[in-house]
């Protein structure tokens, strides 16, 4: 266990450039015009001319073909022009403007969108992802030009199985779903919230190599509880309060149902349902279905390779993890997640039971701290919720400050959605932390709905402290050449490689035991050199070869499990027998890499 696993950080991508061998053919049923409005097979001036005649195409292009290297200096130009010309004008105008250009590339020309998407990774993912897709979910009506993905709405009850039908490609390997009820840290945005679905969606395409015509968004749209919304003249959405109980699970039911009646092996990653139905549906369909809730137990995941970094930091052995305070503040889906997993550690490494295993750690939500005192309390929270006896002197409700300043915790973890509520008295009460490293972990998004900023809490906890948020931040200048490194506590770090390991394993259901080995093959990533200095994950620019690494545990775990059936032409014996520097290998064999293949048409 917790060995290290370190790649080297180059990227995958850089190291295949623009290589000039001959990629396989791809085979299109379209001819002409067709072709050329097809973002999966269109290579805009890039068609060779020999391609330009097999395929109906002379004449509709201008002469002159341009090489691909050549269609992507001719787009990183137009990016660079966009960020000159809008210098000066405020962020949001200039986040939607990158967003836009990448965006009109996408609808466009997607294997040209997936490799400058690949290569500037770093660059580009606070636009496709958090927190630029936050607000471009916000605008989303405003924004509409063309539709991507799928939306299943209330009133297409009974006609899900033929809908279906009615999405082009013959495979979907991916589905992300969303009903949009509680987006990012925005809450409710209705129909607006696909563009979550289709940001995690290109993250799996960058991150895990998947291939793009097997990926699928999918919006259900059962209505939305925000008045603002309903009432807007330009929603795109169902103009009705969300869809509740029996007839809210009867539209899902019908969707799961439908999509496996026609992918049988399609996994489902739920994103961004409130609570009750992200627990909800976990429970009702993981064991059905291939599925599993990114929020709940992605995070999950990322969190605890984060903490058990956190124990290394302090130069303390890993075992020490049993003995660390954390406070975690929000009791939602992902702070529940977070709790279950970490306990769940804490049992395993010192053979206590699972109660026992909770006493170091603290939940606060809204109300304050919870405890069994509590009236109301969500069955979820409930085997997290203090006892009288393990209050240490705190009362049911004790505020953030009052809890931080009792309890002096290792680690502070905010996923409450609320920004900036780790205000400076709460940072400063860190500093009197029981830890020598305390550790500060924002995860809330996007970057508004941080509990603290990046420069907030190493002014205020100290410098000494280990940072990490849900969205970027710069690293932060403490003088004298040294600066605060600042982590990027986010999923993004496994949902890649939960899905592309359980595809490749061909397993059908995700289970604790696979979600398990992708935790802790992420929390190995890092050296020790690296862990001194604050740094608990990767830099994204290497985020090919974490998925790899994720995915090859995922797919491991599968086999020991007995689950994995294999996948095309690789069967379970196979992959039964591969060692795992082999399994890591055949991970990264099956990532798809955007490359113009000849076009061959077939009638
Ligand atoms: N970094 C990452 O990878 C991830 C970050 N998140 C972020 O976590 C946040 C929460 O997500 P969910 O748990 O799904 O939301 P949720 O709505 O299920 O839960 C929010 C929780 O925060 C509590 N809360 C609200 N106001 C509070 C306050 N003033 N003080 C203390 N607690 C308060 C609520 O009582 C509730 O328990 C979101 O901003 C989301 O973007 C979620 C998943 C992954
Ligand atoms: C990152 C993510 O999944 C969230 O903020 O909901
Ligand atoms: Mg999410």
């Amino acid at each position: 266990m917790w060995k290290l696993a370190r790649f080297a950080a180059t990227s995958l991508a850089r190291s295949r450039r623009f290589s000039t061998a001959i990629p396989g053919p791809c085979m299109v049923h379209k001819r002409g015009a067709d072709i050329l409005h097809d973002p999966w097979f269109n290579k805009d001036t890039g068609f060779p001319l020999t391609e330009r005649d097999r395929l109906g195409l002379r004449g509709l292009l201008p002469p002159r073909v341009i090489s691909f290297e050549h269609q992507y200096e001719r787009f990183m130009n137009s990016y660079r022009s966009l960020e000159k010309n809008t210098r000066g004008q405020s962020d949001k105008f200039i986040s939607l403007a990158k967003w836009r250009i990448l965006n009109r590339l996408h609808d466009r020309n997607e294997t040209l969108y997936y490799r400058v998407l690949i290569d500037n990774i770093k660059e580009f993912a606070p636009i496709i992802y958090t927190p630029t897709v936050g607000l471009v979910c916000q605008n989303y009506s405003g924004l509409y030009r063309r539709p991507r993905g799928m939306y299943f709405s209330a009133k297409d009850k009974g006609e899900m199985m033929s809908m279906i039908y009615n999405w082009p490609a013959n495979q979907v390997d991916m589905i992300v779903l969303t009903d949009g009820s509680r987006i990012l840290g925005l809450g409710d945005l209705g129909v607006q919230g696909i563009g979550i679905p289709i940001g995690k969606l290109d993250m799996y395409v960058a991150a895990a190599g998947m291939n793009p015509q097997r990926i699928l968004p999918v919006m259900l749209d059962v209505g939305t509880n925000n008045q603002k919304l309903l009432e807007d003249p330009l929603y795109l959405g169902v103009r009705q309060p969300r869809l509740e109980g029996e007839e809210y699970l009867a539209v899902v039911d019908e969707f799961m149902e439908a999509v496996h009646a026609r992918w049988p092996k399609a996994i489902v990653q739920f994103e961004d349902f409130q609570m009750k139905w992200a627990f909800e549906t976990l429970y009702r369909y993981r064991k059905k279905f291939c599925m599993f809730n990114d929020d709940i137990q992605g995070t999950a995941g990322v969190a605890l390779a984060g903490l058990l970094g956190t124990v290394r930091a302090q130069g303390r052995p890993l075992s020490d993890f049993v003995n660390q305070k954390i406070v975690v503040v929000g009791a939602g889906s992902a702070g529940l997640g977070v709790l279950k997993m970490a306990v769940q550690a804490v049992s395993r490494m010192s053979g206590c039971s699972e109660t026992a295993a909770k006493s170091q750690f603290y939940l606060i939500d809204k109300n304050g701290l919870v405890t069994t005192e509590r009236s109301n309390l969500d069955p979820a929270a409930v085997p997290f919720a203090k006892h009288q006896s393990d209050l240490e002197g705190l009362a049911e409700g004790a505020s953030i400050i009052e809890v931080v300043k009792k309890i002096k915790p290792h680690v502070l973890v905010g996923l409450s959605g609320v920004g900036g509520i780790f205000n400076e008295e709460v940072l400063k009460a860190m500093r009197e932390s029981v830890s020598t490293k305390p550790a500060i972990f924002a995860m809330s998004n996007p970057t508004m709905n941080a509990e603290c900023t990046a420069t907030d809490a190493f002014n205020h906890a100290g410098e000494n402290i280990v940072f990490a948020s849900g969205s970027p931040f710069e690293n932060v200048n403490l003088g004298d050449g040294k600066f605060g490194h600042v982590n990027q506590a986010n999923n993004m770090y496994l949902f890649p490689g939960i899905g592309l390991g359980t595809l490749l394993s061909g397993a059908r259901l995700i289970t604790d035991g696979m979600l398990q080995e992708a935790a802790e093959c992420l929390a190995s990533y890092m050296t020790e050199e690296d862990i001194h200095k604050g740094i608990l994950y990767p830099s994204i620019d290497c985020i090919r070869n974490v998925t790899a690494e994720v995915g090859a545990a995922v797919l491991r775990a599968a086999v020991v499990e007995g689950l994995a059936e294999g996948h095309g032409d690789v069967g379970s014996k196979e992959l039964a027998h591969m060692s795992k520097e082999d399994t890591v290998g055949y991970v990264r064999e099956n990532m798809w890499f955007p490359e113009y293949s000849p076009l061959v048409h077939e009638k």
